[in-house]
Order: C-alpha cells, then sequence, then structure tokens
C-alpha cells in the first residue's frame, strides 16, 4: 500500500467525507447484529428477572425467560448467547462437582434454547468459579490455584456442556493445557463438532468488577488472579498463547477486556488470521452505561462506536451485553 497520498488539492481527504452516500461507499468496516454474542446470567426460579445493580439494564433471568430472550434476540439476528450461571452458595462445595452436573443451570439453560431456538448457538463457560466457594477459576490447594487437577475437571464440565447441547465451548480459566485435553475428551466422546473458543488472552483485569457481582462471586474472592490470568504489562506473551492455543486444537480465539486491548486484537488477528474476538467486559458496559445516565456521553453512538472499534481493529465478533441494544440500534 503506498502511504504517499498526492499534493492538495489533488488529494482532499474531505471529498471522501461530504455526505452519508459517499462515506457508506468508502467505509472500510461494518457493523451487524451478526457479529455479537449475546453473554447473559442464568438463575434459579420461574418467571425471574433480577437487575444486575453495577449493570444497568441487565438481569439475571430464570431458566424459562432465557428461552424467551434467546427467541427475540435471534429474531433480532444475533446468532450466539453465552451462558453464565448464578449458584446458589450452597451448591458451592470443595469438589466443584456441580460443574459437571447435568441438572446444573448452565445445562439446564442450554437444553432450554436448544429447544426454543434449535438455530441459536450456544456457548458455555468453562472455570470453576461459579462452582468455587473462594471464587477462583480453579482449585485452591494451600493458597496455591493448582493447574493439572484443575483440567480434569474443566474437562468434566466441558463434556456435561457438550453433552447438553453446547456448540461452542469458552474456557476462561487461564489454565495450561486446557484446550489439549477438553479437545482430545471431545473427540472421544464423539463431540467433534464441538467448537472451542479459547479466551486465549485473558489479562488480570479491574474491568470484570461488575460481572463478579452478577454472578455472586465478588464477596467470595479470595485475593487476585494474577497467577493464571495474564500481566496488562504484556503483548507479545498474548501472541505465544494463542499460537499455543491454536495448536491445541481451538477453533476460535479471544481477547479479553476489549476496549483497552484493541492493540492485541490486531496483533493476534494480523499474525494467525483466526477468528479473532474481543469480549467487551462487564466494567466496560458500565463505563458506557453509568456515563451515558450522567448526560456526560451520548450511549447509543458510544456504544456502537465501540462495537465498530472492535471490527476496524481486525476481531471477527464481540462478546458484548450490549448485543440486543445494538442489534435494536442496527435496525434489526
Ligand atoms: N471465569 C471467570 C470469568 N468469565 C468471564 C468473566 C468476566 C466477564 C466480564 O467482566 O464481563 C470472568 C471473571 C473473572 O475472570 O474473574
Amino acid at each position: 500500500m503506498s502511504h504517499q497520498p498526492a499534493p492538495f488539492p489533488a488529494a482532499r481527504f474531505r471529498r471522501a467525507r461530504q455526505s452519508e452516500a459517499i462515506r457508506s461507499l468508502v467505509r472500510e468496516n461494518a457493523l451487524c447484529p451478526s457479529d455479537l454474542i449475546w453473554p447473559i446470567f442464568v438463575r434459579d426460579g420461574e418467571g425471574i428477572e433480577e437487575p444486575v445493580p453495577s449493570m444497568p439494564g441487565v438481569v439475571r433471568r430464570s431458566v424459562d425467560l432465557v428461552a424467551q430472550a434467546a427467541r427475540e434476540a435471534f429474531a433480532m439476528g444475533i446468532p450466539a448467547i453465552c451462558l453464565f450461571p448464578y449458584t446458589d452458595p450452597a451448591l458451592k462445595t470443595a469438589d466443584c462437582a456441580e460443574a459437571w452436573n447435568p441438572e446444573n443451570l448452565s445445562n439446564r439453560a442450554t437444553r432450554a434454547i436448544k429447544a426454543a431456538v434449535p438455530d441459536m448457538a450456544v456457548m458455555t463457560d468453562v472455570a470453576l468459579d461459579p462452582y468455587n466457594s473462594d471464587g477462583h477459576d480453579g482449585f485452591v490447594e494451600n493458597g496455591e490455584i493448582v493447574n493439572d487437577r484443575t483440567v480434569e475437571a474443566l474437562v468434566k464440565q466441558g463434556l456435561s456442556q457438550a453433552d447438553a447441547g453446547a456448540d461452542i465451548i469458552g474456557p476462561s480459566d487461564m489454565m495450561d493445557g486446557r484446550i489439549g485435553a477438553l479437545r482430545q475428551a471431545l473427540e472421544g466422546a464423539g463431540h467433534s463438532n464441538v467448537m472451542l473458543l479459547s479466551y486465549a488472552a485473558k489479562y488480570a483485569s479491574a474491568f470484570y468488577g461488575p460481572f463478579r457481582d452478577a454472578v455472586g462471586a465478588s464477596g467470595a474472592l479470595k485475593g487476585d488472579k494474577k497467577t493464571y490470568q495474564m500481566d496488562p504489562a504484556n503483548g507479545d506473551e498474548a501472541l505465544r498463547l494463542v499460537a499455543r492455543d491454536l495448536g491445541e486444537g481451538a477453533d476460535m480465539v479471544m481477547v479479553k477486556p476489549g476496549m483497552p486491548y484493541l492493540d492485541i486484537c490486531r496483533r493476534v488477528k494480523t499474525e494467525f488470521g483466526a477468528p479473532t474476538f474481543a469480549y467487551q467486559v462487564s466494567g466496560e458496559y458500565a463505563m458506557i452505561q453509568a456515563a451515558a445516565q450522567n448526560g456526560w456521553i451520548d450511549g447509543e453512538r458510544a456504544m456502537l462506536e465501540s462495537l465498530m472499534c472492535f471490527k476496524r481493529a481486525g476481531c471477527d465478533g464481540v462478546l458484548t451485553y450490549f448485543a440486543p441494544e445494538a442489534a435494536r440500534a442496527l435496525g434489526a
């Protein structure tokens, strides 16, 4: 590509910005509802929609209302939903066995969505934090988050999600070796079509705060997640992790959080060309909503701009709590 434009006035860049018709002709990227994966929170009960205070506009839904929400989202062109369970503290045990209970909330919600909207892709989360009384994504032994025993549990969890009908399994735990172990187990169990969307470059971030409220893990979390999630100072390491996970059998990779890590999105897409997703996490959502509620920014414009920027950075799609609102704003 030549970076030497003709001298003024042969080149007037404003010509290409003079009207919406012209701007739309030269626009480099597009944002559509089909770029969006909608993360939702599932809770027990029936007919319940319970607001999450730190995420205005986001609710925890009972399974029956999850199915209804999926129907509405699919009608707006959103192709995938990602499930996060709000687990009753009484079900959190040292062995995290609820994580692979075929009747756990996540598996029931998967079956309900698949029954209501068979063509909607269901993505599930592999990590132990919703089931672990200390809020960590892995087992804790003598203050250490242990890797290999955790991977064995993650495999059981992933298999139970595949058995329930999940299309895409998203390991968000950041243990080493889990993608290879999951891929091998899925192949062995006849789930060769189940996809792995690896949270390959997941950072130890302050932007997950509202999510931990939403799944009831905030009070529970002892310490931090810095021994398994990435240091925000690192970029090259993200490329090594993506290479590793693609090599172990990931079909798609994710960068998380999103907006502060667009440089990582671009580097991952340019380097590997694999399906690349960003997670616009709870804290990013909360920032935009809070500023909009205060009248400090135009919430809809900020939402659409932030989502378009993921496309420009090379992402194929975005996990975002804004999915239904964005689809509506895009005219779905
Ligand atoms: N396995 C945990 C998990 N899965 C998704 C998120 C965060 C999502 C968000 O903030 O929106 C987290 C939080 C964490 O790592 O503590």
